[in-house]
């Protein structure tokens, strides 16, 4: 589907068949809709709501699935997706903790959220992992949607034959520029080399596949690849105790003002409760670790049809040599229950041993610049 660039106006316009909508009436919490479904339609005089992505392929795709849920929802109106590179697409030789933890993913799109010019926006679509927990006062997080698989997978260049981290020689090079990631492999894999590796997904899979670069395997989330029909590039799926994933991974969060009422309306048809609770548990979680500094956090969370949210947590210095981990099971109905659950859960992860580690990240990291 066609995209209009911030720069640009040219409006694109989602068209659904009706069987599309009859499946969205008939299970009234699935969102997801085929692409085939998606058409470009001749304008129209009716409201038209805009959408804020990055640029990336990827980003696309994720404010597509929204645009859809939407356009299932409200199929009067028209929904446009509006793209924009912000810091963290335009600054891609620097590993990401270089930023200090500012939000590299999200402030250009916001300046087009408070906009009232032609470029305004009404909401932006990011990956809920990229979005910082504490937001700008004049925003807040409208929906959050679709966790795919939040799992973070091994993928090894296509010309070595092996089929997991167990198999890897000792001293393979991983391409990963996530502190998180790079800390739980040291752990169990003493061995293993780091090379930071940045740039989307398909820019960091071409350094892979590249010789030159010496890469043997890349860690990167199968949501992602999944999502630009990459999955086949997948050599392994990552799981407890090897890799613990990132703080709201694989899911979508919507972005919107904060006294928007009517964004919001919108979004509470699409909203997933699964998935908002999860991810509020997991985000207090490290939003309580945090303290203005970006945490290595993981966590791998299930959800049972009667709302019991399991969350294991991980907390690992960055050589790999100490560990605080956590777990805990309980039931939760409402996003203030889930907020409560994260914070306890940080509590007892702080009774682990997490602060010590946290001390010891930090006091390097001001040390590094
Ligand atoms: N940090 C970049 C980023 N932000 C979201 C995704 C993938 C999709 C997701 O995790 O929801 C990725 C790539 C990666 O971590 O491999």
């Amino acid at each position: 589907m066609p995209v209009v660039q911030a720069s640009q106006t040219q409006p694109v316009k989602i068209s659904i068949n009706l069987f599309t909508i009859f499946i969205l009436i008939t299970c009234n919490t699935s969102v997801r809709i085929p692409d085939c479904y998606c058409a470009i339609s001749d304008t129209t005089m009716s409201k038209t709501i805009r959408l804020g992505s990055r640029t990336s392929k990827l980003a696309v795709a994720q404010a597509e699935i929204v645009a859809e849920a939407l356009k299932g929802c409200f199929p009067d109106y028209n929904f446009e997706i509006v793209t924009k590179a912000t810091l963290g697409d335009n600054m891609q030789d620097k590993p990401l903790y270089s930023f200090g933890g500012k939000s590299v993913w999200t402030s250009e799109l916001e300046e087009l959220l408070v906009s009232t010019g032609p470029q305004s926006i009404d909401m932006i679509v990011h990956s809920l992992k990229d979005v910082p927990t504490n937001l700008p006062n004049e925003f807040k997080l409208g929906a959050m949607l679709n966790r795919a698989d939040p799992r973070d997978v091994l993928v090894v260049r296509s010309d070595l034959a092996y089929k997991s981290l167990a198999e890897l020689p000792p001293d393979s090079v991983v391409g990963t520029s996530s502190v998180r990631r790079m800390a739980q492999l040291r752990r169990r894999y003493p061995g293993f080399k780091f090379k930071v590796v940045r740039g989307n997904m398909n820019t960091r899979l071409a350094k892979l596949e590249d010789p030159e670069q010496g890469y043997t395997c890349l860690i990167l989330a199968a949501a992602g690849l999944v999502r630009i029909d990459l999955g086949d590039k997948i050599t392994q799926y990552l799981s407890s105790p090897d890799m613990l994933y990132a703080v709201g991974q694989g899911a979508l969060g919507v972005e919107i003002n904060k006294n928007d009422e009517f964004t919001q309306s919108l979004l509470d048809k699409i909203k997933d409760m699964p998935t908002t609770l999860s991810c509020t548990a997991e985000r207090s979680l490290m939003r309580t670790l945090e303290g203005g500094c970006s945490v290595p956090l993981g966590v791998e969370s299930t959800i049972s049809p009667e709302n019991v949210l399991t969350i294991e947590t991980c907390i690992i210095s960055v050589d790999g040599t100490e560990a605080a981990i956590s777990k805990l099971s309980r039931k939760v109905q409402t996003e203030d229950e889930a907020e409560s659950m994260g914070k306890d859960l940080a509590q007892q992860l702080l009774s682990q041993g997490a602060g010590a580690i946290l001390e010891k990240i930090n006091y390097d990291k001001l040390n590094e610049h």
